[in-house]
């Protein structure tokens, strides 16, 4: 089932070397991202939600009840969880900065992560200028956008000899 677009379920990923990235970015765009439910694999969302709550108590307001879900850290499985909340398309984003210059033992689960919200054409931003992009799109708070999800029914009844 489709998540409402009024609050989207935003998806952040880094691995460690991008982590700090992320926070900045976090940090950057912390009031939109607070309006919406995040979930994220496992470290990278303590890191997330961390930020979240300095940046509110640093800037002295009070932040709204954050909607934060920790999955299992990606090379435990999180990576492969997500992925399933793509598949059910339950994702209205995916802001995932992997690390293009450190191998990671469970690289075959990144590479499925990228290839499934590509699949389900879910907005995916693997670097800082892209996700700056992607969040101040007007696009992004347009409530009726729902990305089309091409139809495989075609192949879903193909017939098998
Ligand atoms: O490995 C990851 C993505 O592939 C991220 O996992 P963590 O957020 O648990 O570090």
């Amino acid at each position: 089932m489709k998540e409402m677009n009024r609050q989207k379920m935003m998806a952040l990923v880094a691995h460690d070397n991008m982590k700090h990235d992320l926070a900045e970015w976090v940090d950057w765009n912390c009031e939109k991202l607070s309006k919406h439910r995040i979930v994220c694999t496992g470290t990278t969302g303590k890191i997330v939600e961390e930020t979240l709550l300095n940046h509110s108590a640093s800037h002295h307001y009070e932040q709204p009840a954050l909607d934060i879900t920790r999955l299992k850290s990606g090379p435990l499985g999180g990576d492969q969880q997500l992925g399933a909340l793509i598949a059910d398309e339950r994702i209205s984003a995916l802001i995932f900065f992997w690390d293009p210059m450190s191998a990671q033992p469970h690289d075959v689960d990144v590479k499925a992560l990228l290839r499934l919200a590509t699949l389900y054409n879910v907005p995916t931003a693997v670097n800082r200028s892209t996700a700056d992009f992607l969040i101040s799109s007007p696009l992004f708070e347009e409530e009726d956008y729902t990305p089309v999800v091409k139809d495989y029914t075609d192949y879903i009844q193909r017939s098998l000899k």
